[in-house]
């Protein structure tokens, strides 16, 4: 999906929400372990319960790895069950030297048809490049990740500024705003002025609303642009709103309610 088929997808849903699939086998409602693919069962009414409130799905694929070969059979049919004009990402991480990284953009964008992936830019450019050389497909890099370790490295002193900023300038130069998104964590709000000013037209995927705290109208307010450009992901609030019979009536209620929240920012 390119640049432009996204914006007016967001435009047309009035929404941000990227809902996770982070289908962890040990929440999922016990009466799906009747059928034979509970995870996909589960999945499956999940989409059917957000897909209209819902601009983009994001798998990661550390909850279905674990599960071994079902686990990739299981993220299978459930990339192939979502609607073709919702935007797909394989939160899968990866990264690593250039032939070995051109193995993982294969995966993620050949074999299983993601529209992107996330990539780690610890290892450089020639770890990220392969991921660009793709139409209409993205690398979503993590730039200032939402987590505690974030203080680590990320927000260290780096020559004149911090360790992400350096990031996002220069993974920024290696793509365009049509190949490359950045990962930011909503609960950096304190950060979030500053990521706009460094890249303010790029794409940004912004995990951490929700179960980890972060405010959805805050990141609204300091990092949408002209284009909208973020997608606000919520994984555990959504899908594991509910743990019985009910569960996909409960996640369809939280994602309406997250939308709803995303409404106003829509003239
Ligand atoms: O790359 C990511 O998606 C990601 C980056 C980051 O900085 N923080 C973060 O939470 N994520 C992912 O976003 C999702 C957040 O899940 P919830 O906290 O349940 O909404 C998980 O799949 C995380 O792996």
């Amino acid at each position: 999906m390119n640049r432009q088929t996204l914006i007016e997808q967001i435009r047309k849903k009035k929404s941000f929400l990227c809902v996770g699939l982070d289908t962890d086998i040990t929440k999922i409602p016990t009466h799906l372990f009747a059928t034979d693919d509970p995870v996909f069962e589960f999945n499956k009414a999940i989409i059917d319960a957000t897909k209209d409130h819902t601009v983009a799905y994001k798998i990661n694929t550390a909850f279905y790895e674990a599960q071994g070969l079902k686990g990739w059979i299981s993220m299978g049919k459930t990339l192939d069950y979502i609607p073709k004009d919702i935007f797909t990402i394989a939160d899968a991480k990866r990264g690593d030297i250039g032939n070995t990284a051109e193995q993982y953009a294969k995966t993620f964008f050949d074999t299983y048809p993601y529209d992107s992936v996330t990539v780690a830019p610890y290892m450089g450019k020639d770890s990220v490049e392969p991921f660009l050389q793709f139409p209409n497909k993205w690398a979503i890099v993590l730039g200032l990740t939402s987590n505690k370790g974030s203080h680590d490295f990320q927000l260290q002193p780096s020559g004149d500024g911090l360790l992400y900023e350096k990031v996002l300038t220069t993974v920024a130069s290696w793509g365009s705003v049509d190949n490359t998104m950045f990962v930011i964590g909503a609960t950096q709000k304190d950060q979030l002025e500053r990521v706009r000013q460094l890249i303010p037209d790029h794409f940004l995927l912004i995990p951490g609303v929700g179960a980890q705290g972060g405010d959805m109208d805050t990141v609204a307010k300091t990092a949408m642009n002209k284009d909208v450009s973020i997608l606000v992901n919520v994984s555990r609030a959504i899908i594991f709103a509910g743990n019985g019979m009910e569960f996909a009536e409960q996640a369809a209620k939280a994602a309406a309610g997250y939308g709803a929240q995303m409404k106003p920012y829509f003239k």
